[in-house]
């Protein structure tokens, strides 16, 4: 996609002009090569170019109703196009892949409330593709990716979202029928929450406790018909709807459904994990929590959509605050670009390296998903504890880091921050919707502590570790002592693996002792706080480890002036982390003031030299105008054109003098109160 032909502004040209390193090459690395940036501009442009899609329209002002309405109609040009364009590509699976993930942020800029069929193409087609046996896959996966059924995950109910093992929808075999009966027997029952389910789909995966012989075998998947597939009206005994406005995601379209005494066949239970024979009888599967895999494989998703969310915010922020000035640093000087503040570049270049640091987490994560995945599919499971317990860490961890950076860089835009045409607002409601759904941050570190108090036993004990906590057993060796602090990005690593250690050691402390007095369940409680705080400091600890062995590997790949800027953006991030953990460091980690002084003062440097290069970061981002679709954002720097272009457009501003003047107004001024 071509830049914004307008001429640029000059304050934003004299920064490109001192770039110091070739900013296609970031691209490249951004993307994961020269080839993938050529495949997502043409994916881009082939379809934001498409006039049908009517991007003139700012959706924003439009009802809750007519929002809705027109997500669905803007989808439906792209997936017919998305169809076009896989057939002049050959047709494979892989080419229906590669466009998907490039759609990914074209359909954020067109649709930017929310894609009214993002669980069809996700978790729906990823659990039917993962939990169904052969004859299932061919019976089911050519009509959804013909897209003859539309389907959601229906899991979450008005009762129960987070404890899954107690969802109260049943589904009941009958040996003789061979038929499953799905009922909703309570209120808190009924399916609340999965999106697209309220107008726009017709089928559903349906989480319920599956009885068969008398008894409750536990939450088991089922593809359930809800609608009719010509008049899409719901079939006999769904009660099915939308659950209203939300904080965002207002064209996702999440709904609720209740069922009563609806007919499911025998076929339609997935029966990759757990089987059903036809005669009732039960067989368990390998592990009990095979049938949550889709949410693992969308937790790992989530990583490069956090780290997305945060490149964009902080293009949005950077380039704002280098044709913004204001306030004079010396007061007989010209008023600076407001970069010029150190505060203010306390508050995005931290944010860049967020951004660059947890895109390595995210390629490391798919990898460890991929060949683990590829274990279980031999039988051996061995590893997926390890993978849940990572997945739910860093999906906690990324999107927090992903809501506090994208609430900074608003804030960083001043008052213009919080004009809808800044474009950051869209992006926040993401950020914060993506803390609850797909587990519940607080839970998801749950898991994750359960995880390392388990490691930290095993280390005690002497037993084997697996390389992600190894750390504990340096803890466990340091019998009390305290790690000595050294001013290097090893060192800083060190020091946060002792925080995270000492925490954990804390947190499994607690429980011993309480243990004496009470369950273990009620000892875990109890150190909830301790739990969760050790958890996310174990994520930080994967974060900056994963960080350095990548980008390490990523400076010896590239011109030296492209590798000094990721050794200056690790930097970053290391000495940004240490000083915002540094309560927990200095519990654990003898470092003493003149230390965190140094670290205060390397800061400083660290921004002064990243001062030149974050614009080619951001640019390096490549995120064109209409995908940034921002007014503060744009690559031309043209702030405050595009600000009155924005506010012109404002339905009030389309007629003088607006009714309610002469409606209200005037009488009430007239009435001599
Ligand atoms: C642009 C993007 C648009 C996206 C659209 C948004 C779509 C959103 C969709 C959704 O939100 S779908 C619904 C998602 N729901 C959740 O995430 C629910 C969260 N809850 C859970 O995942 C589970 O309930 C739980 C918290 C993991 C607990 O499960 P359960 O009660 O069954 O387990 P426990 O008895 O507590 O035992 C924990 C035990 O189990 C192990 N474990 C749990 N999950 C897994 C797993 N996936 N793989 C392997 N092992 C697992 C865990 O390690 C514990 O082991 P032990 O410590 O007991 O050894
Ligand atoms: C935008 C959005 C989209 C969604 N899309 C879907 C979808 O497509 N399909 C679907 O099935 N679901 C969907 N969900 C539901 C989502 O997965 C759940 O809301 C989420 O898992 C949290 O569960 P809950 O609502 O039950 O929260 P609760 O568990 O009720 O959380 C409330 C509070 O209780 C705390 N809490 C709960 N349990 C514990 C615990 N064990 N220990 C400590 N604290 C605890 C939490 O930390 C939280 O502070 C979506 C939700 C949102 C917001």
């Amino acid at each position: 996609m071509s830049k914004n032909l307008s001429i640029v502004n000059k304050d934003l040209k004299e920064e490109r002009d001192k770039i110091n390193f070739n900013v296609e090459e970031f691209t490249n690395w951004f993307y994961g090569g020269a080839e993938k940036v050529k495949e997502k501009k043409y994916i881009e442009n082939y379809f934001l170019s498409d006039k049908d899609l009517n991007l003139e329209l700012d959706t924003s002002y439009l009802s809750y109703k007519d929002k809705y309405e027109e997500a669905v109609r803007r989808s439906i040009v792209v997936y017919k196009k998305l169809y076009k364009l896989h057939n002049e590509m050959g047709g494979t699976h892989e080419d229906f892949v590669k466009i998907m993930e490039n759609l990914r942020f074209t359909m954020g800029a067109i649709n930017p409330e929310g894609n009214p069929f993002v669980l069809h193409f996700s978790m729906f087609a990823l659990t039917i593709m993962n939990m169904t046996n052969d004859e299932q896959k061919a019976e089911w996966l050519p009509r959804i990716f013909n897209c003859n059924i539309l389907g959601t995950y229906a899991q979450t109910e008005l009762g129960h979202g987070t404890y899954i093992q107690r969802l109260e929808t049943t589904a009941t075999y009958d040996p003789k029928t061979k038929e499953f009966t799905l009922n909703s027997p309570t209120l808190t029952s009924y399916k609340w929450w999965p999106g697209n389910l309220g107008h726009t789909v017709d089928h559903a995966i349906v989480m319920a406790q599956l009885y068969s012989q008398g008894k409750c075998h536990g939450i088991q998947p089922f593809i359930v018909q809800l609608r009719d597939s010509e008049t899409h009206k719901p079939l006999p005994g769904i009660d099915i709807g939308d659950i209203g406005n939300k904080v965002g995601f207002q064209t996702v379209n999440n709904g609720f459904l209740g069922f009563k005494n609806v007919k499911v066949p025998y076929k339609n239970m997935l029966m990759k994990n757990s089987k059903l024979l036809e005669d009732g009888t039960f067989i368990k599967p390998k592990n009990a929590k095979l049938n949550y895999g889709t949410m693992v494989i969308i937790r790992v998703h989530m990583i490069i959509d956090a780290a997305c969310r945060i490149a964009k915010a902080t293009t949005i922020a950077l380039r704002y605050s280098l044709v913004r000035r204001q306030s004079p640093i010396n007061p007989n000087e010209i008023e600076p670009k407001i970069i010029e503040h150190i505060t203010q570049q306390n508050k995005i270049f931290p944010g860049i390296a967020k951004a660059v640091v947890f895109k390595c987490m995210a390629d490391y994560l798919t990898k460890l998903h991929l060949s683990i995945t590829q274990e279980g599919n031999t039988g051996n499971l061995a590893r997926m504890p390890e993978l849940h317990a990572l997945s739910c860490c860093l999906k906690a961890v990324c999107t927090n880091e992903d809501a506090k950076t994208v609430e900074v860089c608003r804030l960083s835009c001043g008052g213009h921050g919080f004009l809808r045409s800044a474009g950051l607002d869209d992006v926040y409601r993401n950020s914060t919707a993506a803390q609850t759904y797909e587990g519940e941050n607080t839970v998801m570190l749950l898991q994750a502590a359960r995880f390392l108090i388990k490691s930290f036993n095993e280390a005690r004990n002497g037993g084997s570790l697996t390389e992600g906590v190894k750390y504990l057993f340096d803890f466990i060796g340091r019998n009390g002592k305290r790690e000595i602090f050294d001013n290097s990005i090893n060192g800083i690593l060190r020091a946060i693996q002792a925080a995270a250690a000492g925490r954990t050691y804390i947190a499994w402390k607690h429980i011993e002792d309480d243990k004496r007095h009470n369950s273990i369940e009620v000892a875990t409680n109890l150190a909830g706080v301790h739990l969760t705080k050790a958890a996310e400091l174990h994520g930080y600890v994967c974060l900056l480890q994963v960080g350095i062995e990548e980008i390490e590997k990523i400076i010896r790949n590239v011109s030296p002036a492209l590798g000094l800027v990721f050794k200056n953006i690790l930097e970053l991030f290391a000495v940004d982390l240490i000083l915002n953990k540094i309560g927990d460091v200095i519990q654990h980690v003898d470092i003493s003031n003149e230390d965190i002084e140094k670290l205060e003062k390397q800061m400083e440097t660290l921004f002064k030299f990243f001062r030149t290069s974050a614009i080619g970061v951001v640019d390096g981002f490549d995120f064109s105008d209409p995908i940034i679709d921002s007014t503060l954002g744009s690559y031309d720097g043209n702030v405050y054109e595009n600000l009155i272009n924005a506010a012109r457009k404002s339905p009030l501003n389309q007629e003088d003098v607006n009714r309610t003047f002469h409606l209200y107004i005037k009488p009430f001024m007239k009435s001599n109160l």
